[in-house]
C-alpha cells in the first residue's frame, strides 16, 4: 500500500515581465492506493496531476508531507535507500514513443531491468528471457513478433503495451498511468484501458490513473476512488461511481456538465454548471485565503471569499454528504446528460 499525507509542492518560476513567481502545484494532498486498487486523479491542465504522479514515483521532490511505501516513511531513508521502494511504483508516460529508446529493440528494453530484477531476487540468467516472453504475453502481444523489433516498427498501441510490460519487470505495487492513452489512436485506447483493468485483477497491481477525462477515469476504476484536483487542491473525493452519479462540488459539476450530449438522444442536465471566466485576476492568483474556485464559481458567497474550505463531509446541518468535498455550499444538481425519453 502506498499513501501520501499532506503532500505540498510549490514551483518557483523565473522570467516574464513580473519576474519570479511562486506556483503552488499541490496543496496538502492526502491519498492511498492499495494493491489491486484503482485511484483516479482528475483535473484540468495545470491542476498538479503530473507533479503528483512524479512525486509518488520518486522523480520529483515535495516541500511538505510524507509518502509511505509498504509501511516505511520515505523521509526516514537516505536517497539511495529509497530507490528500492520507489521501484515499487512505476510510471507509464503518455507518450509511449519517447518512453522507449529508439536505438534499442524490445528485447534490449526488457533485458536490462529484468537482469537487475534477476540479481535482486537471486534468479538465474535463463529466467530473463522466459520472463520477458511471459510479460509480453501478459500485456497481450506476441513475444516472437515484438522482441526483435525497434519501437518505430510497432504501432502506438503496441508500444504502450511494451512500456507497460517494462514497468511490470519491477513487480510494482502500483502503476502510475499519466494520461496513458491520450497520445494513442482512439481506436486502440479502449484496449489499453482494458489491459490496465485486467492487470489489477490478474497481477494485483494498483493503478493510479491521472487524466483530464472523466470517462476514462470511470472506465479504469468504476469500483475505485476518484479525486478531483483543482489548482493543486483535492476539492472532491469518494467512490468513483458515487461522484460521477452525484457530484456536490461546483467544479466537479462543471466537469460533468461538459460531457458531450448525444445529438437527438440526450439533452443536457437541467442544472448544468458553467464556470465563470475569471475577470481582472488570473484564476484568483494573488488572493490570500478563501476558496480557490471563487473566481469561476457561479454559486460563491461572501463566506467563500473569506474562508478556505477544507475537505470533509459537512454540508451544513443535516446535509452530510457521502463523499468528501471542499465547499461551503455543497448541493446536488442534475448536471449529467439525460436521455430524451427520460
Ligand atoms: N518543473 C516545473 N517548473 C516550474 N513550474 C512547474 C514545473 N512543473 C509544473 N509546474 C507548474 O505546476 C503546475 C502544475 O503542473 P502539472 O504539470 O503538475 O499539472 P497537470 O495537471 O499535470 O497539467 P497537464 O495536464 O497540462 O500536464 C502548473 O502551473 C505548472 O506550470
Amino acid at each position: 500500500m502506498i499513501t501520501g499525507t499532506g503532500i505540498s509542492k510549490t514551483f518557483r518560476q523565473r522570467g516574464g515581465v513580473l519576474g519570479a513567481r511562486e506556483v503552488p502545484a499541490l496543496r496538502d494532498v492526502d491519498f492511498a492506493v492499495e494493491r489491486g486498487g484503482a485511484v483516479s486523479f482528475i483535473g484540468e491542465s495545470g491542476s498538479g496531476k503530473t507533479t503528483l504522479g512524479r512525486i509518488i514515483a520518486g522523480l520529483e521532490t515535495h516541500d511538505a508531507g510524507e509518502i509511505v511505501i509498504d509501511g516505511v516513511p520515505m523521509s526516514s531513508l537516505s536517497h539511495r535507500r529509497r530507490q528500492p521502494y520507489f521501484r515499487r511504483v512505476q510510471l507509464i508516460h503518455q507518450d509511449p514513443y519517447s518512453a522507449l529508446n529508439p536505438t534499442r529493440t524490445v528485447h534490449q528494453a526488457l533485458e536490462a531491468p529484468l537482469a537487475l530484477r534477476a540479481r535482486q531476487t537471486g534468479r538465474p540468467k535463463s529466467w530473463i528471457d522466459s520472463r520477458a516472453q511471459e510479460l509480453l504475453s501478459m500485456v497481450g502481444i506476441d513475444p516472437g513478433y515484438v522482441l526483435p523489433r525497434y519501437p518505430h516498427q510497432l504501432s502506438g498501441g503496441m508500444r504502450q503495451r511494451v512500456v507497460i510490460a517494462r514497468a511490470l519487470t519491477m513487480d510494482p505495487e502500483v502503476l502510475v498511468a499519466d494520461e496513458a492513452v491520450s497520445m494513442i489512436d482512439v481506436s486502440l485506447r479502449l484496449g489499453i484501458l482494458a489491459l490496465l483493468k485486467d492487470l489489477r485483477e490478474r497481477v494485483g497491481v494498483g493503478v493510479l490513473f491521472i487524466t483530464h477525462d472523466i470517462a476514462t477515469a470511470r472506465y479504469i476504476g468504476d469500483d475505485g476512488e476518484l479525486y478531483v484536483l483543482y489548482r493543486g487542491q483535492v476539492v472532491e473525493r469518494g467512490a468513483t461511481e458515487k461522484i460521477i452519479a452525484d457530484p456536490v462540488h461546483p467544479y466537479t459539476q462543471s466537469l460533468l456538465s461538459a460531457i458531450p450530449v448525444l445529438h437527438g438522444l440526450e439533452r443536457p442536465g437541467a442544472e448544468r454548471v458553467v464556470p465563470k471566466e475569471p475577470r481582472g485576476e488570473t484564476q484568483g492568483e494573488g488572493r490570500s485565503g478563501g476558496c480557490l474556485f471563487v473566481p469561476r464559481c457561479p454559486f460563491s458567497t461572501e463566506r467563500c471569499e473569506r474562508e478556505t474550505p477544507v475537505l470533509g463531509r459537512d454540508g451544513g446541518p443535516g446535509q452530510e454528504t457521502e463523499q468528501e468535498h471542499a465547499c461551503f455550499h455543497p448541493r446536488r444538481r442534475s448536471v449529467i446528460p439525460v436521455g430524451v425519453g427520460e
